[in-house]
């Protein structure tokens, strides 16, 4: 089995009849949520809140019960990757752009269950680039007020043009050095007008299910 299919899989095994489940987005959750479709129907009933259009589209596919998060205040367990992950569960996330809807579901989501290879673990997070998502109006002094955190920024491009987010956002890439204090940078970040949210993750996990690259889990609590 792949490791995205191994952790994916085992993260369902959280879940229980009648919760409200958040379905992350990404080729990793991708495998969550195909198994959450089959245990849909096999008679699990659950209500899921997407992350992303992409993943709105692939649980309907599915035939899974969908809440839309502005009607939610309270999911019961949440299940998505992430880019990069420490032993601390302090997460980058946002590679696929999903960061701002990803951070809101988990910040309302009792039990958040982080699936990843274990090829995104690192020791110290910052060999991945930190997606930071901007308002357009504000995009050149967002990425002049980030360069000044010590990064150096990238617009995110999609076929030669910015990429668009579910929000009609922008993508700023924040390459850092090593991130020593994710949650000091979360919170400079943050405060720049402009900046809508970033793709650190820092005290929002509270299990992240890998893989020693031979097959077998690891669990991280
Ligand atoms: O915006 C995308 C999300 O944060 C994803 O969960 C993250 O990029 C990991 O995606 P994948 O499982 O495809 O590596």
């Amino acid at each position: 089995m792949n490791p995205k299919q191994l952790v994916g899989e085992k993260a369902t095994e959280y879940i229980k009849d009648g919760m409200i489940v958040g379905l992350g987005t990404g080729s990793t959750a991708y495998w969550a949520i195909m198994k959450i479709g089959e245990m849909v129907k096999n008679g699990l009933k659950i209500t899921g809140v997407p992350t992303s259009k992409a993943t709105e589209k692939l649980a309907l596919e599915l035939n899974i019960p969908l809440l839309d998060i502005a009607d939610v205040m309270h999911i019961d367990l949440t299940i998505d990757g992430a880019d990069e992950f420490d032993a601390y569960k302090n997460l980058i996330k946002g590679g696929g752009g999903a960061l701002l809807r990803e951070k809101i579901v988990a910040s309302i989501s009792k039990f958040y269950v982080i699936i990843s290879d274990g090829a995104k673990r690192c020791e110290v997070l910052g060999d991945y680039a930190v997606p930071v998502e901007v308002t357009p109006f504000a995009l050149n002094i967002s990425i002049d007020q980030l360069e000044k955190l010590g990064c150096e920024p990238k617009l995110r491009l999609a076929e030669g043009k910015p990429f668009v987010t579910d929000n009609q956002n922008l993508i700023v890439d924040c390459k850092f050095d090593k991130i020593e204090n994710p949650l000091a940078l979360s919170e400079k970040m943050n405060a720049i007008p402009g900046v809508v949210e970033n793709g650190l993750f820092v005290n929002m996990a509270n299990l992240i299910i890998t893989e020693d690259g031979n097959g077998n889990l690891v669990v991280i609590e």
